[in-house]
């Protein structure tokens, strides 16, 4: 469990995210939703110690982020960056570097690092591309060689910032069926989604954000029944069997 008490964080002196008091439950899929420059990323961020200056509290399994020394935080929580730089190298390669929290010094991979490394690439369908270069694939492949990249690193909580975003539809539908499978295999899911209905759909906890504060913190349903999205976004938002949709509000 990730538990905020009263974290006040930004950047600089200028406070984004203000006094927040909420948890995220392990073994879920928690998604952070808001409109723009809320403050989405900046929570995930604090969430995942990338942050400097955070007032208030963190807790990671009830022990402060901070008390982390920088591998164990590494083999407990992995978090992947909406816009990452795209490095010549091979597939199975930068797999493999989620496996550097768990190497020595020399950075020799032993066996049991090989053995998680491709099992990774298989659960997520990339060993066909193992010794292509990253920059021949296109930004869905890349997005599933970085989850590998991810899953390599054996992370029980898996911190992701806008995961979908340049993925067609069938290949969004693709990625967040993966984070499904995987988090019905135990890992926690927290990432920051654009889309509502995909957010409604997948998670089993939404956090709502707006201007920097929570709004509401609970289950999709919940969330539908309050109104809570319609009052945020300015939409009026409906269901329809599984699905959720969304249309805009008529003054
Ligand atoms: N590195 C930074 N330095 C200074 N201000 C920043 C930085 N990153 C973000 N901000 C500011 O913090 C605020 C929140 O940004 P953040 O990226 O967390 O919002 P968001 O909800 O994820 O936005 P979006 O939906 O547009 O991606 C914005 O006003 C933004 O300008």
């Amino acid at each position: 469990m990730v538990e905020f008490c009263h974290v006040t964080a930004g950047y600089g002196g200028e406070p984004i995210l203000k006094d927040l008091c909420f948890s995220i439950p392990e073994g879920k899929i928690t998604s952070l939703v808001g409109p723009n420059g809320c403050g989405k990323t900046t929570l995930l961020r604090a969430a995942a110690r990338q942050l400097p200056s955070v007032k208030g509290e963190i807790f990671l399994r009830h022990r402060p982020l901070e008390s982390y020394e920088r591998k164990e935080f590494a083999r407990t929580a992995a978090f992947l960056p909406q816009m990452r730089n795209v490095p010549s190298i091979t597939v199975e390669r930068l797999v493999s570097h989620g496996r550097f929290p768990y190497l020595g010094l020399s950075r020799k991979m032993r066996s049991q690092d090989r053995q998680a490394v491709q099992k990774a690439m298989e659960s997520t369908g990339v060993s066909q591309w193992a010794l292509r270069e990253l920059t021949e694939l296109s930004g869905g492949q890349r997005q599933r060689v970085y989850i590998a990249m991810v899953l390599a690193q054996d992370p029980d909580i898996i911190f992701l910032d806008e995961p979908t975003t340049y993925l067609d539809l069938k290949h969004q539908f693709e990625l967040l069926e993966l984070l499904q499978k995987l988090n019905q295999e135990g890992k926690t899911i927290v990432m920051v989604l654009h889309d509502l209905s995909h957010a409604l759909r997948y998670s089993h906890k939404i956090v709502l954000l707006e201007e920097g504060r929570l709004v509401a913190d609970d289950t999709p349903e919940a969330l539908f029944y309050q109104k809570q999205l319609d009052r945020v976004f300015q939409v009026c938002t409906h269901q329809a069997e599984e699905a959720y949709y969304f249309t805009p509000q008529k003054d």
